[in-house]
């Protein structure tokens, strides 16, 4: 399972897997020639950062964000995603390549929403071990939020308004469903169980009681969405983005609680949170909760060449008295 949101200026998710693929924070510069399966070839783009899995020089990206600040992360969407073969006379993009087909072209969410609608997403595979993925998208810019998913009835655009996506099911249910716990509150509310019955409250934050908690993507769509909305931080970088990742800590899968058989189990691989105004890539991993960052403009952009960062993820602590 995987959870996106936006908070202030930041953009970031949560990476819910049993395995990595070795994926990468990695930087596109400017230089680097995109040759799309539709005969597209970009050899002059917007630099752009994220989450990569590089293989041959091409980064399949599962997050990213551009030097304009428009952001795009791909999140599991079994049983819904439909990509279909290429057709002549459509816009064809294969599902691997939306991330940079977009970032590379576009700046705002404003100009994506008017392309989405064209797009015809293939089920072309980038190489025979590594089919398809079946993905839905949230797409944002640091002034709106949108989901594209592209089911058995055609391309869907979603306004967000909310900045918080999961998996399955559809957006439109998922945002519906936050209609049922529109009595929880994070303030203290008056007993009102019965005007015959007065109950003291035990501790704070027994408003939220009805909020989910398990790891179901519905739960957590709930969950990240009330978390994200009751948010409180000084409007200072450090807060902000230590408060990103509180965010996205309330829907981490800690290891053994979403089982996928044997030894495999689904957890929170990696969080990570961009600044869309800076282009830097915060991040941290399963074993290393210390918050990494990797600098877009640290780098040289007019080149050719991926440059990509391993991610750091040994345990590590900081001893105080030794
Ligand atoms: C599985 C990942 C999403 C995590 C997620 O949403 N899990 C939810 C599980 S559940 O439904 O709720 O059970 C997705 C996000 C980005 C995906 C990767 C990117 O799309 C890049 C390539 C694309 C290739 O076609 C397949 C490998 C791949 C490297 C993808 C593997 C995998 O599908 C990734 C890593």
């Amino acid at each position: 399972m995987c959870t996106c949101i936006t908070y202030h200026h930041y953009f970031g998710r949560n990476l819910d897997l049993d395995h990595s693929y070795q994926e990468e924070v990695t930087i596109t510069p400017r230089h680097l020639s995109f040759h799309f399966r539709n005969g597209t070839v970009l050899d002059h783009h917007p630099a752009m950062i994220g989450m990569a899995y590089n293989c041959d020089g091409y980064p399949l990206y599962y997050d990213a964000t551009n030097e304009y600040g428009l952001s795009i992360a791909g999140l599991n969407f079994p049983n819904n995603a439909v990509y279909t073969p290429a057709e002549e006379g459509r816009i064809n993009v294969a599902a691997f390549e939306l991330i940079p087909w977009l970032l590379a072209q576009y700046q705002s969410v404003a100009e994506v929403k008017n392309v989405l609608p064209q797009i015809h997403l293939t089920n072309e595979a980038f190489a025979p071990a590594l089919p398809s993925a079946p993905l839905h998208w949230m797409i944002a810019d640091q002034n709106e939020s949108i989901v594209f998913e592209v089911t058995k009835d055609g391309n869907h655009v979603y306004d967000d308004p909310i900045g918080v996506m999961t998996n399955n099911p559809t957006f439109d249910i998922q945002l519906w469903n936050l209609t049922k716990y529109r009595s929880v509150s994070s303030e203290q509310a008056p007993s009102t169980f019965a005007t015959q019955l007065q109950l003291d409250a035990d501790s704070l934050g027994m408003s939220g009681i009805g909020l989910p908690g398990d790891w179901s993507s519905s739960s957590r769509f709930v969950k990240a969405a009330f978390t994200k909305l009751n948010s409180a931080a000084p409007d200072q970088e450090n807060h902000l983005v230590s408060q990103f990742f509180h965010i996205l800590g309330a829907v981490e899968q800690p290891r053994g609680c979403s089982r996928l058989g044997d030894d495999k189990y689904e957890i929170t691989i990696y969080s990570s949170c961009c600044d869309m105004e800076t282009g830097i890539y915060y991040y941290h991993t399963y074993d290393n909760s210390t918050i990494h960052a990797v600098d877009l403009h640290a780098e040289d952009l007019n080149t050719e060449k991926l440059i990509a960062y391993r991610l750091v993820d040994e345990p590590v602590f900081d001893f105080q008295n030794r």
